[in-house]
């Protein structure tokens, strides 16, 4: 297939170093997808603020060279029909290390399966790392949102998103729930004649890479904590070994001790000495305590489903997915993206809030060591919205502010830096 990407002649590509570190250009070539639906509103502000809060922060010394890859419903109208997720895409993202991506449109039911996940499977980015924090002046249904702050380590690559599963009534379906019932011994299949069946893969080697870069982050960040969330009481052998391979991990690899004979485990920060507690809960319970007592959370590492459910629930109690970050990180690579979608009924209008890509692109520079600029990111967006000049979405919950339009509101955080 011919390629269709540009690569900017004026970058380099930034590699890995043996340790895996990240060895940076002053010019990196940095691979975007656009995005569906709203893609193309927050797509280049996100590029705007981020090249003003480089240029601002290093005097021309450092720039990004953007180079557009493909995938989504741009794809298929760039390499035409049924192409949604070109090889050369694929293999951008891996050989340029780092990158950044808008929203792509998942049809619900039938149609293609999410390009999202896929991009994560096929490049193994084993970990979807979402902070949430709160920035003063948004509006929050909640009366202390200052209290929410916690960074998500959802396991990325395994779980009910491995997209095992086979519709009523087809062949594999009866097929599978013919092996089930037969074979294994199965008689808990209500309606069996007409039932879909998905399957949930949960290994130990999983578990184990996303709970230890949730535990090394908390040693390197100096957190307090680290929550194991599952529904392990329910389904056991997946969720329940999650959370028995997470207090493992602690008690054999960070010299873990059981407090109070556990099942929670207390590990030593060997940077300053400090303790960090491993501790678990079930997922319904997690839910109501983020709310009723969120200080007691920190670093939170679960599986794929909770992760996802809650990402955009503790996005909320700080103001709501147009400001929540993300990335998906592997080993080596990192594929930065919003936490929100495509917001289909929104796209083109020049509307939502570029936040969420604007502060993925925040994670990348940081990732980057690019601390400076990042930290003019934070800075404008502590800004603008102390300010209170912000988007649809936080001006219908504030008194007195001014409404902005998307691109506006990038400019108010070039303005606030
Ligand atoms: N990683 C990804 O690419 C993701 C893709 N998707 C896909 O996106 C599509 C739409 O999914 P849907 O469930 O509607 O979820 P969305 O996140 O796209 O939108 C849900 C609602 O969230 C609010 N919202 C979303 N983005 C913003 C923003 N930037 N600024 C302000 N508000 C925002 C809007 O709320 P309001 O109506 O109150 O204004 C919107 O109606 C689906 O195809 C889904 O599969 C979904 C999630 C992640
Ligand atoms: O891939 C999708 O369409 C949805 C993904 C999603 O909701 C998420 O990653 O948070
Ligand atoms: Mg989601």
């Amino acid at each position: 297939m011919e390629s269709k990407i540009v690569v900017p002649a004026d970058g380099q590509k930034i590699t890995v170093n043996a340790d895996g570190s990240l060895n940076v250009p002053n010019n990196p070539i940095i691979p975007f997808i656009e995005g569906d639906g709203i893609g193309v509103d927050v797509t280049p502000p996100m590029m705007k603020v981020l090249d003003a809060a480089v240029e601002k922060a290093y005097g021309g010394e450092k720039k990004i060279s953007w180079m557009e890859v493909y995938c989504g419903e741009k794809s298929t109208q760039v390499y035409g029909e049924d192409v949604w997720l070109p090889e050369e895409t694929l293999t951008a993202v891996k050989d340029y290390v780092v990158s950044i991506k808008g929203p792509l449109t998942t049809p619900v039911g039938g149609g293609i399966r999410s390009l999202n996940v896929a991009l994560r499977q096929m490049l193994d980015l084993y970990t979807c790392l979402r902070p949430v924090r709160y920035y003063e002046g948004t509006p929050s249904p909640l009366k202390q949102p200052e209290l929410t702050d916690m960074v998500i380590f959802r396991e990325n690559s395994e779980d009910i998103y491995a997209g095992i599963e086979f519709k009523a009534g087809t062949d594999e379906a009866k097929k599978v729930i013919s092996f089930l019932q037969n074979e294994m011994g199965v008689t808990k299949i209500r309606f069996s004649e007409n039932c879909g069946i998905g399957v949930k893969p949960v290994s130990k080697a999983g578990t184990e890479r996303l709970v230890k870069a949730a535990i090394d982050y908390a040693i390197q960040n100096d957190r307090p904590s680290v929550t194991l969330v599952h529904k392990g009481n329910i389904m056991k052998f997946t969720e329940g070994s999650f959370k028995d391979w997470g207090y493992e991990l602690a008690l054999n690899e960070y010299a873990g001790e059981l407090l109070d004979g556990g099942p929670w485990v207390k590990i030593k920060n060997p940077n300053n000495g400090k303790e960090i507690i491993i501790k678990d809960v079930i997922a319904d319970a997690f839910l109501q305590q983020i709310l009723l007592r969120p200080a007691e959370y920190d670093v939170i590492a679960t599986l794929n489903l909770n992760g996802d459910y809650v990402s955009d629930a503790l996005a909320a109690q700080v103001g709501g997915i147009g400001i929540a970050p993300g990335a998906n990180i592997g080993d080596g690579i990192a594929l930065f993206e919003a936490t929100h979608g495509t917001a289909p009924k929104y796209a083109g209008q020049d509307k939502v809030n570029p936040g969420s890509l604007i502060l993925s692109g925040e994670m990348m520079l940081r990732h980057m060591g690019w601390t400076e600029a990042a930290d003019l990111i934070v800075k404008g967006m502590e800004g603008a919205i102390a300010a209170k000049t912000v988007t649809y979405d936080f001006e219908r919950l504030m008194e007195g502010a001014t409404l902005l339009k998307c691109s506006e509101f990038g400019d108010a955080m070039i303005t606030n830096m």
